[in-house]
């Protein structure tokens, strides 16, 4: 039987590499391609039939920030199809993204260099704001959109998901021959001191990046805990530093060609200067290929490109505590029913 795989944030950058990628490894998978709206989706699958004229390639709209438009497409999925084989939660967004130019000239002088220009600690912020849904925007769309779409795989009413949940998942996402894969696109820009479990949408601080793609690790070590058993296995994978929209948002795009002698230079040093989308999807690429049962759950896959440009994948081992992980998952599971319980028209 066919594998049908699911990208999210397939309309450009990392998604839209391995989408190319994914089909160039395996003509025969069905790849679902989900776009924010239906324009963006047939450019992007004729882009993709362009390459790849024989593949099966569908479509479905949505947009992440926006909790009636994740369960409509949750719904859509479900009757198209009996099973997701891999999905790829690849979306993501870095609003008003700001450079501290002083921060990152201090830091040039100083031995945590190769650091800083990696994870961007210290030089980096950016300005959050509310949705419609009343969620702040970055946690919304990076994570919790992704998370809702997941669960809504499941076809249980919320007052009764805390127990039917784990059995849907096996008729859904597990319990067939082969494991159902989540697979996460986080960042090494994840880090544990922009996170809080007290303000884990991140509403009082400046680096809701940052903590929502921690918040996007801690989620997926639990969802491990919780779901290998029933062959639902969950990774992160973080792309490296890639030439994509996002980071044409941080610095103009002229900038960075006038930067990129610089940046080939740095990838002696900095592997994770993979700078291209079609690099950068080198983890997720690699996942596809691998036995998920020999992964480990507490590390994230990186994209890697050496100096002479040849493309590899390094785990790295995450720091996340699993207590703190399991509190944030139950503040997950009570921030779904609370807000879902605004859409029962929505839910069947
Ligand atoms: N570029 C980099 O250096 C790094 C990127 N990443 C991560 O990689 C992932 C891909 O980013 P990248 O390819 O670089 O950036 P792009 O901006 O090129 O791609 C982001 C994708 O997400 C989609 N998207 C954004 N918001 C929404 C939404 N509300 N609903 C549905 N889709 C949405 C975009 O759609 P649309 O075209 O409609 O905007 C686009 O397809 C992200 O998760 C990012 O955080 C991680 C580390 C480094
Ligand atoms: C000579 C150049 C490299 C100078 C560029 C300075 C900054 C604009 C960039 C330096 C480090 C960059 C980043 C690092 C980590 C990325 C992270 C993994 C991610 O998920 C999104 C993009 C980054 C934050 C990226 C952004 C630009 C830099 C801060």
């Amino acid at each position: 039987m066919e594998r049908v795989v699911l990208v999210t944030g397939a309309s450009g950058g990392v998604g839209l590499a391995l989408c190319q990628r994914l089909l160039a490894e395996d003509g025969r998978i069905h790849l679902c391609i989900a776009c924010r709206n239906a324009q963006k989706s047939e450019a992007t699958r004729d882009l993709i039939l362009a390459a790849h004229p024989a593949a099966q390639v569908s479509t479905v709209e949505v947009d992440l920030g926006n909790l009636a438009s994740v369960l409509r497409v949750a719904r859509e999925l479900r009757c198209r199809f009996q099973r997701l084989d891999f999905v790829y939660l690849n979306a993501g967004i870095m609003p008003n993204p700001h450079v501290n130019f002083k921060a990152l000239w201090h830091g040039l002088l100083t031995g945590r260099v190769l650091h800083m220009l990696t994870t961007a600690e210290g030089i980096m912020t950016q300005t959050d704001r509310l949705n419609g849904d009343g969620l702040q925007e970055v946690f919304a769309t990076n994570l919790f959109g992704h998370f809702i779409l997941v669960r809504l795989r499941m076809k249980i009413k919320p007052s009764v998901w805390w127990l039917m949940w784990v059995r849907q998942l096996e008729s859904l996402l597990c319990g067939n021959e082969k494991p159902s894969r989540l697979i996460w696109t986080s960042s090494s820009n994840a880090r544990e001191s922009a996170f809080s479990l007290s303000d884990y949408q991140h509403a009082k601080g400046q680096e809701s990046y940052s903590s929502s793609k921690y918040a996007t690790d801690l989620t997926s070590v639990v969802l491990n805990r919780k779901f290998n058993k029933q062959g639902l296995y969950s990774s992160v994978v973080c792309p490296g530093l890639v030439m994509s929209n996002m980071t044409y948002r941080i610095l103009p795009v002229f900038l960075w060609k006038l930067l990129m002698p610089i940046m080939w230079l740095i990838r002696f040093f900095a592997k994770t200067y993979t700078l291209t989308p079609y690099n950068g999807a080198e983890a997720h690429v690699w996942l596809f290929k691998q036995k998920p049962e020999y992964l480990d759950a507490l590390v994230k896959y990186h994209s890697c490109t050496s100096g002479l440009g040849k493309s590899y994948v390094e785990p790295r081992k995450i720091n996340v505590d699993e207590e703190i992980a399991e509190k944030f998952y139950q503040k997950l599971l009570e921030l779904e029913k609370e807000t879902l319980e605004r859409y029962s028209d929505l839910l069947d």
